[in-house]
Formats: C-alpha cells, structure tokens, sequence
C-alpha cells in the first residue's frame, strides 16, 4: 500500500522582497518566498518507543538549519548544519548510529548540492569521522573534483582537519544487533527496519536553494557498496531553477530511476506541484522495482512536497516561526518557536 500526505496549500506571505538578483544562468525576479529548511530522517519503520527521540532529532535538525540560514544567508550552511545535527544523534542511520557493512565496518556516503551554482560535492566509504557531509562539502570547495572515494576521501579529511575516530567510535549497540539480525534472515531490505538516512533541502527568500543527504546505507551491505545518497541526481539534487530534493529509501532502485532528477524535471518542464512530482514519482519507482522510499523536496518557488511509500518517514521543517513535524501519514505537528531559536 502506498502511503503519503498531502500538505495544506500554505499561504505565500511576503517577508522580504528580493531585488532582481542575477545570478550565473538567469536572471530571477522572486518574491513572496518563505525561507524555510525541510529535512528527513529517513524512511522505514520506526519502533513506538523511539518515535519521540526521532522527532525531537527532525526538529532540532530543521531549527539548527534554519537558524543557520538567518546568521549566514546561506542554503548550503543551512542544509548542511542541519545534517550535521543528525549525523551526531545515535537514532538516525549516519555519522554515529551508522549502520555496518558485512564485515561490521562502517563506510558512509553523503553528498550536499548548491542550487545557485549548480555545484556539488561527494563522499563514498568515507570512514571514522562525524560529519560525511561536511567532507563532501570539502570536496566541492576545496578539491578540482566532485567525489572521492574512500582512502582519497580520507587523505582529504585529514588535511582539513576533520577529527579522525577510532574505528570503533560510530558503532552502535542497536547496529549491531542490527547486522546480527541480517546475518540471521539474510534479507536485503532491513532499511524498513532502521531509522534511516538524513537529508535537508532548503530554500531562501530570493529563490536559492540547497540539498544535502548523508546515510551509513544499507545493514550488512558489501564493502565497497555505494548507495544512492552520494549520487547527484538519484539521493539529491538541487537547481534554482526547480528545486531541491533529498531521497531516503532502496538505494539501488533510486539510483537506477534517478529519483530526485525525474522529480524535478516534472517540476521544471511539465508544470507539476512539488507534492504531486514526489508523490509520482515515488510511486512509480515503488511500482517498478517493488521496493519503497521516501522524499523531502522544495520546489523554486518554496512550495513544500513530502512524501514516502514505507510505513514511516520522521521529517521536520521550520518556516517562519512555526515548525512542523510527523512521521506517520498525514501527521503535522506544529508549534510555534521563538525568533531567537
Ligand atoms: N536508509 C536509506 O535511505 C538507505 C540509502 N538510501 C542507501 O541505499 O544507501
């Protein structure tokens, strides 16, 4: 069964009026845009007693962003501020909490994508250290390249003075139990099972946006194993000229239907609403490869889609002061948050 929820049309109240701002490939003319930072913990199931600890993460993650873009006027610090926070907390599947490989390693994936410039930066078998996505970033800044890969990844972790962890520092007790399990039933889909991936999409009052995704990928996997999360295109993506997009879920069928970029081509080339691109698309991954996932996305314009085919999706986002959260279908939590925080 297909599940999802469909968000209330929100009113598009004026906060601040851009200029006509030029940027690289266009000229934009936007207003009327709330900034807001939208962001996943990951699509599965979520065990009833975690369920509070998950939301309390989405929401600190998304005010953590949002605060981020206030201070610094960037989409790419908020999106990437907001994975940091949940790449540190133990119930979501990166940084610390990582899920194990076959051999119970931890190699982690993640990629960040700044729609303004179309620019992007990726990590795979990145190993001992907290923050994926703040190398990934490292990588797009700091290096010629676009993604590197697992000792060179490392070499350039080092030279940037990310902290270097044992190797024991990221393991879990629940991922271990985890790779137990999967060693017992040997299914390849214990993604369902896990809190899961992270990711932020974030968009400000002139029309910039941001994508970032981080995951430890998939319990038991092979060494080696690349998921989709570091894939621009299938795990994230972002564009000002149609959005951005973070995807959880079976990574092997994201990156085969190249799930965030046929997102938001419908946006750009067909005319569709953010939810009802992520909502088809979705569907007709799941359809296709029987497998489930789960999207955030905003769209040039800050219209908000989310949307997943598992059972659960923790997700979170702040727009102005009020924040939103859920987790099951249909649910949003709101409250309303200090300016200040
Ligand atoms: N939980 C997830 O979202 C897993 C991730 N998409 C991967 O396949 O690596």
């Amino acid at each position: 069964m297909l599940h999802g929820l469909r968000l209330p049309q929100r009113l598009l109240l004026p906060i601040v009026k851009c200029q006509t701002i030029t940027w690289g490939r266009r000229s934009l003319a936007k207003d009327a845009i709330l900034p807001t930072v939208l962001v996943h913990g990951g699509a599965g199931h979520i065990d009833a007693d975690k369920v509070e600890c998950v939301k309390f993460g989405v929401k600190q993650a998304a005010q953590r962003g949002y605060k981020a873009m206030l201070e610094t006027g960037s989409t790419l610090d908020a999106v990437e501020q907001a994975v940091m926070v949940l790449e540190a907390d133990i119930h979501f599947n990166a940084g610390f909490g990582s899920v194990l490989t076959q051999d119970g390693n931890v190699e982690m994936d993640a990629s960040i994508m700044d729609g303004s410039r179309l620019e992007g930066g990726c990590v795979t078998m990145a190993r001992n250290i907290m923050h994926p996505i703040s190398l990934a970033r490292c990588v797009m800044e700091k290096t010629n390249y676009r993604f590197l890969a697992g000792d060179g990844a490392m070499r350039l972790a080092k030279e940037e003075g990310f902290e270097i962890l044992p190797k024991s520092a990221l393991i879990t007790e629940a991922s271990q139990k985890l790779l137990k399990v999967f060693k017992i039933s040997n299914t390849d889909t214990l993604y369902n099972v896990v809190p899961g991936t992270v990711g932020a999409v974030a968009i400000d009052a002139c029309g910039n946006v941001a994508a970032a995704t981080s995951t430890g990928g998939l319990t038991g996997k092979l060494s080696g194993r690349v998921g989709d999360s570091p894939i621009l295109g299938a795990g994230t993506y972002a564009d000002n000229e149609a959005g951005a997009v973070s995807a959880t879920g079976h990574g092997e069928s994201i990156m085969r239907y190249n799930l965030s970029s046929r997102v938001l081509a419908l946006v750009r080339h067909k005319d569709y609403s953010i939810q009802e691109a992520v909502e088809e698309m979705l569907q007709n991954m799941t359809a296709h490869f029987k497998q489930t996932g789960g999207l955030i996305a905003i769209d040039h314009r800050g219209q908000l889609g989310i949307y997943f085919t598992t059972e659960l999706m923790s997700w979170a986002y702040q727009q102005g002061n009020e924040l939103h959260c859920g987790v099951e279908v249909g649910e949003d939590e709101v409250v309303i948050v200090d300016d200040d925080t």
